[in-house]
């Protein structure tokens, strides 16, 4: 549909696009990236023909730009430049209706009926409606911008070319914006070539990404090939963190603000557990980064309170997360920042390991209740749970970890614990064989995120190691002191 060949330009004797090379398919939603000055608007200038071309060419659907005559051109492609020319004294209306100047002719260019349809079709898909009769002073920047991109949909373009979309738009606006775009792109074919400086827009929106600096093409592809993290630390001079958006293929990416990489540690030590018959709460003056089963806060997320609850082994709740959610606020926690497990276990029978050294503190805590205990291999022929009980498991690390450092944390833990089961002999008391857990077990790693990087957590890595052995332990002892309690008198 538009296939750029060895484009170079610019202004005075200065090439900004330097030999760039691409295309863009026909319907496909095309975004431009880069740093400030690094040539997007320049080369959406030399793409409409704005600025002459000093080499190479621009082809739109088999024909050279500077063939088409002026009025086909605008038929053909329309633009919403960065910085609009002002229209002041021009009501909504009129302003829209100037976009199908290529469709108009004779000396009056009076608008026809179809003119008028398109118009108020458009503003209508634009929410422009109500203020057709506002002069555009009386309006907003956002409600502005929505006015010149309903200008530039009037001319029933085969390409839209768009500099920086959602400027001035609010995020419910850019979203509405951005779905209408790309259901054009979806449903007539519209080609959407757009300049964004949102990276997460453009990963959300776009079916492939350029990434532009100095004038050159770094990378072109799908968001995921463009957005990687050394690629965009090295064309951004900056810090970020991409991530697996959790809802979307899309890849995200955050900036990784100086303030928060030298944030002071937050210590954790044993001395942060508060421990009674009703619930052991640790709370940690920072977020920690936190991945668990817990039934409120399971996931991955950032927490600060940490609540294992004790319940009666009659507990039956619709809702544990709700449940827990309104203990919260009884305690007057916050509750977008509490993490919190529920057990029949004594609480008091808690065991507790701690380790400092290398750069690293390692806290684990264990509750044990073995009323459940299950052989996984034969989980199939239990239906439900029997009676309440749950291994709970927390291991709070101040250090900084991987995402794989944080599964495999959880697989040296669990398999550690498995351990302490087989050692106390625990069996499955409906089919008489080694327990492996009980059915409700839960587990949570959470990490400061700071220090010393843990990269991985496998058994015989440095943290898996500490894990793997303190689990254990902790493990061992809070089922041997839930025997002890559990010994007819
Ligand atoms: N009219 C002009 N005359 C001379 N130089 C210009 C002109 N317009 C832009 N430049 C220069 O061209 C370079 C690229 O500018 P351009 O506007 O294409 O970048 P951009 O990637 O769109 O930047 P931004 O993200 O800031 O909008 C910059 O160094 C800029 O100073």
């Amino acid at each position: 549909m538009i296939q750029v060949t060895n484009m170079t330009g610019g202004y005075e004797t200065k090439p900004i696009v330097d030999h760039v090379d691409f295309q863009v398919n026909r319907g496909e939603f095309f975004g431009v990236v880069g740093p400030n000055g690094s040539g997007k608007t320049t080369l959406f200038k030399l793409m409409s023909g704005i600025l002459p071309l000093w080499e190479g060419e621009v082809v739109i659907d088999r024909k050279p730009l500077g063939h088409y005559p002026r009025k086909q051109l605008a038929r053909k492609v329309a633009t919403l430049p960065q910085v609009q020319q002002s229209f002041f004294s021009y009501n909504v209306y009129e302003t829209v209706m100037m976009g199908r100047y290529a469709y108009q002719s004779g000396f009056f260019k009076q608008p026809t009926e179809r003119d008028k349809e398109v118009v108020e079709h458009v503003l209508k898909q634009t929410g422009l409606t109500e203020m057709m009769s506002l002069p555009l002073n009386h309006l907003s920047g956002g409600e502005r911008q929505r006015v010149y991109l309903a200008q530039a949909l009037v001319q029933e373009p085969d390409v839209l070319l768009l500099d920086e979309p959602t400027n001035h738009l609010d995020f419910s606006y850019q979203k509405q914006l951005l779905d209408e775009l790309k259901q054009l792109s979806l449903t007539s074919h519209l080609t959407v070539v757009s300049i964004f400086h949102d990276l997460n827009i453009a990963s959300l929106y776009c079916d492939r990404l350029l990434l532009i600096d100095q004038g050159q093409i770094t990378q072109i592809g799908k968001p995921e090939e463009v957005m990687q993290k050394p690629l965009l630390e090295r064309v951004y001079h900056s810090s970020i963190d991409v991530h697996a958006n959790p809802t979307l293929s899309s890849p995200q990416m955050n900036l990784l603000p100086d303030y928060f990489l030298d944030k002071t540690r937050a210590a954790i030590t044993p001395a942060l557990v508060e421990a009674t018959e009703e619930k052991i709460v640790v709370r940690t003056p920072q977020l920690l980064k936190t991945f668990s089963s817990a039934v409120k806060g399971g996931g991955f997320g950032w927490y600060r309170n940490f609540i294992n609850y004790h319940v009666d082994k009659s507990f039956n709740c619709e809702s544990p997360s709700q449940f827990m959610i309104e203990k919260c606020q009884q305690w007057e926690l916050t509750e977008h920042d509490t993490l919190a497990m529920i057990t029949a276990a004594h609480l008091s029978d808690y065991s507790e390991r701690f380790f400092l050294g290398d750069g690293v503190s390692i806290l684990i805590l264990v509750t044990a209740g073995l009323g459940n205990a299950v052989d996984v291999v034969h989980g199939d022929k239990r239906v439900e749970a029997d009676q309440p009980g749950t291994v709970n498991t927390w291991v709070f690390i101040d250090g900084h970890l991987s995402e794989q450092a944080f599964i495999q944390g959880i697989v040296t833990a669990t398999e550690a614990k498995t351990k302490a089961f087989s050692t106390c002999g625990i069996k499955d008391s409906l089919t008489n064989t080694e327990a492996t857990g009980t059915s409700t077990d839960s587990i949570m790693i959470a990490s400061t995120q700071t220090e010393r990087q843990l990269e991985y957590a496998g058994p015989i890595t440095f943290l898996g190691s500490k894990i793997g052995q303190m689990i254990y332990e902790a493990t061992k002892e809070a089922i041997e002191r839930y025997l002890e309690r559990m010994k007819p008198q």
